[in-house]
């Protein structure tokens, strides 16, 4: 499989879009022409520059509103063809994309579109040249992939053929049946991938602005490919993505992610197996990098919550802290990745450690998906723990379960009565990362691709200054969670995370229990500054849900937030202040299979949270 990819997904000039494709990876590139446009050498300078990098040229596009003109257009568009034709010879690429006609002008004749490409690829044949016909899904009168293909068939030139866009056809609800019983596959041309999310809107508009990388939005792609693959087609897999973020983007991270989706969707189309994604148990520890003076303060925020020094590190400035099932590590380490961190952006989480059946299996399979991984120092006899980065630097540590002695064993002192039995939580629930605009894409791919884990729908939750968009990850059975969120507004509590942090990273962690209203007793006698909730919320809450007035009562003293989801799952929770005004904790209890994460609540949340910023 030729992997490519069409200079219009990324930004920058043509060289930089060259550069960052042949970085990545690639094989080859399409020509976007108006990238060829607004370049200020010749086409053969960018042909000489794409050969240089080990980029083939697999197509120039997009050549449009062609077939079916009525005179005169008809004549100066064969005019026009030759005139491309001599810039494809100076590039070097031997195959155009047509893209059918969206003119008004445009004959409703299926003969005449065919008669038309005809003598265009009689033209082209003479150069040694080639004639791809894509129906775009908006096109005037072709817009399905078997309308395209009659089209070509009729035609009936060697050097005319059918070009694929997986786009074009799932969009419109289509599907590639029949495709290997029709078409030849020396008839298949080229093929164009590209994913996006369902949305209501006309294709255009959605094909232009939306389209994404396979495995970031929730078109079968896969299947796509699949099925190109089994009628035979064996020319590159080309990605051609249309999207205003990715456009914002540097142009080195949109074309490691691009290679990156088509290595998860090599593996999910069956063409060739990757080491298999891990099977998940929970989220062992978060790890946050504070030097001596915030280790301190952080804490004593954990400590009013119930957590407990456990143990300190045998050879490094590293804390264990421990409530039950839920760990927090304090790296103060000097000179250590963790220092690194906190040197740049103060404290803030560093590494999140996922349980998973084998950590040398789920290096093996980040690095086949291009991902860094990371191995720290160790002292002797200390276990190694493998890490995988994540797209802001984060590490997400790979921790065996189940383990024949815990991983603290080996490189904690740990105290006499450290054990998981003392203490009010079962783990951690979730942990949410809030992302800089344009990043959340690459973050649904790696944890998609890697781990495997699950995307719910994305949901918008209203800050009383700006929208925050949030997409919840979930694996190993609801073991872990991980919501991600997104603001464009920079004075929402995401946007100012994020501004704080230049780029991404954890904004809140919830630990789990069985009984929250024990947790935040225990926590209010401890004077944990746990976040008040409006009384007029409960008010609310009783005229929505009809609780019984006593449980309501119980909710209202605790500020304990409530949400159902119709078929008898309960979920309970209460926040934490934010700290430093970065990030913040939450206590949750989940009932009866409840999946979510109270986003009803959020609005009420946050606008206590810029309250107390006072
Ligand atoms: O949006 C377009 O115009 C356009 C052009 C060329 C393509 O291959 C395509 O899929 C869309
Ligand atoms: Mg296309």
């Amino acid at each position: 499989m030729q992997r490519s990819i069409a200079t219009v997904c990324l930004s920058g000039t043509l060289p930089d879009k060259l550069e960052s494709a042949a970085a990545a990876g690639f094989e080859g590139v399409e020509i976007f022409e108006q990238d060829l446009l607004a370049f200020d050498g010749s086409p053969a300078e960018a042909g000489r520059m794409a050969a240089d990098l080990g980029l083939a040229i697999t197509i120039f596009q997009p050549f449009r509103d062609f077939e079916a003109m009525p005179e005169p257009a008809r004549a100066r568009n064969m005019d026009r063809a030759e005139r491309k034709f001599d810039t494809m010879q100076a590039l070097g690429t031997d195959l155009v994309l047509v893209c059918s006609n969206t003119q008004a002008a445009c004959i409703d004749d299926p003969a005449r579109a065919a008669a038309d490409l005809r003598e265009m690829a009689e033209r082209a044949a003479k150069r040694g040249l080639r004639v791809g016909f894509e129906a775009l899904a908006w096109g005037r009168h072709t817009n399905r992939w078997r309308q395209a293909w009659s089209i070509v068939r009729q035609a009936d030139h060697p050097a005319l053929g059918l070009i694929l866009d997986s786009f074009h056809t799932l969009c419109l609800g289509d599907d590639l049946a029949g495709l290997s019983q029709a078409v030849p596959p020396e008839k298949l041309f080229f093929l164009q991938l590209a994913d996006a999310p369902r949305l209501t809107m006309d294709p255009l508009s959605w094909s232009r602005h939306h389209r994404t990388f396979p495995g970031q939005g929730e078109l079968d792609v896969a299947g796509f490919l699949r099925a190109t693959l089994d009628a035979g087609y064996a020319g590159p897999v080309s990605l051609e993505i249309f999207n205003d973020e990715f456009r914002a983007a540097p142009s080195r991270r949109i074309a490691r992610d691009g290679l990156r989706s088509l290595v998860w969707l090599g593996e999910q189309a069956k063409v060739a197996a990757l080491p298999a994604p891990p099977k998940l148990a929970g989220i062992e520890f978060v790890e946050f990098a504070v030097d001596e003076t915030a280790r301190a303060e952080l804490a004593a925020f954990i400590a009013a919550l119930g957590f407990r020094r456990a143990g300190t590190h045998k050879s490094k400035a590293v804390e264990l802290w421990r409530n039950g099932g839920a760990n927090i590590v304090l790296n103060a380490e000097p000179d250590s990745a963790a220092a690194e961190r906190f040197a740049q952006l103060g404290a803030t989480v560093c590494a999140m450690a996922f349980r998973v059946d084998d950590p040398a299996r789920v290096v093996a399979r980040a690095e086949a998906l291009r991902c860094p991984t990371f191995r720290e120092r160790v002292g002797e006899g200390e276990r190694r723990i493998p890490a995988v980065r994540a797209p802001d630097g984060t590490l997400i540590y790979l921790v065996q379960s189940p383990s024949p002695t815990p991983i603290w064993e080996d490189d904690f002192h740990l105290l006499p009565d450290a054990g998981e039995a003392k203490g009010d939580l079962t783990g951690i629930d979730h942990v949410a990362q809030a992302l800089a605009p344009g990043m959340l894409d690459s973050f649904v791919l790696f944890y998609r691709a890697v781990f495997g884990l699950a995307a719910d729908a994305p949901w918008e939750l209203p800050d009383p200054y700006g929208l925050v968009r949030s997409r919840a990850f979930t694996g190993g059975d609801g073991s872990v969670r991980l919501p991600l969120n997104v603001s464009e507004s920079t004075r929402t509590g995401t946007g100012r995370f994020v501004s704080a942090l230049a780029g991404a990273g954890v904004h809140h962690i919830a630990f789990a229990t069985k009984d929250a209203a024990a947790v935040v007793d225990a926590a209010s006698t401890r004077a944990a500054p746990l976040l008040d909730i409006p009384d007029n919320y409960y008010e609310d809450l009783g005229a929505r849900i009809g609780l019984v007035d006593a449980a309501l009562a119980g909710l209202r003293e605790r500020h304990l937030l409530f949400d159902q989801d119709g078929t008898g799952g309960v979920f309970l929770h209460a926040y934490t202040a934010p700290f430093h005004d970065r990030f913040f904790l939450e206590i949750t209890e989940r009932e009866g299979g409840y999946a979510g994460f109270g986003a009803v609540n959020a609005a009420v949340r946050m606008a206590a949270q810029q309250r107390g910023r006072g």
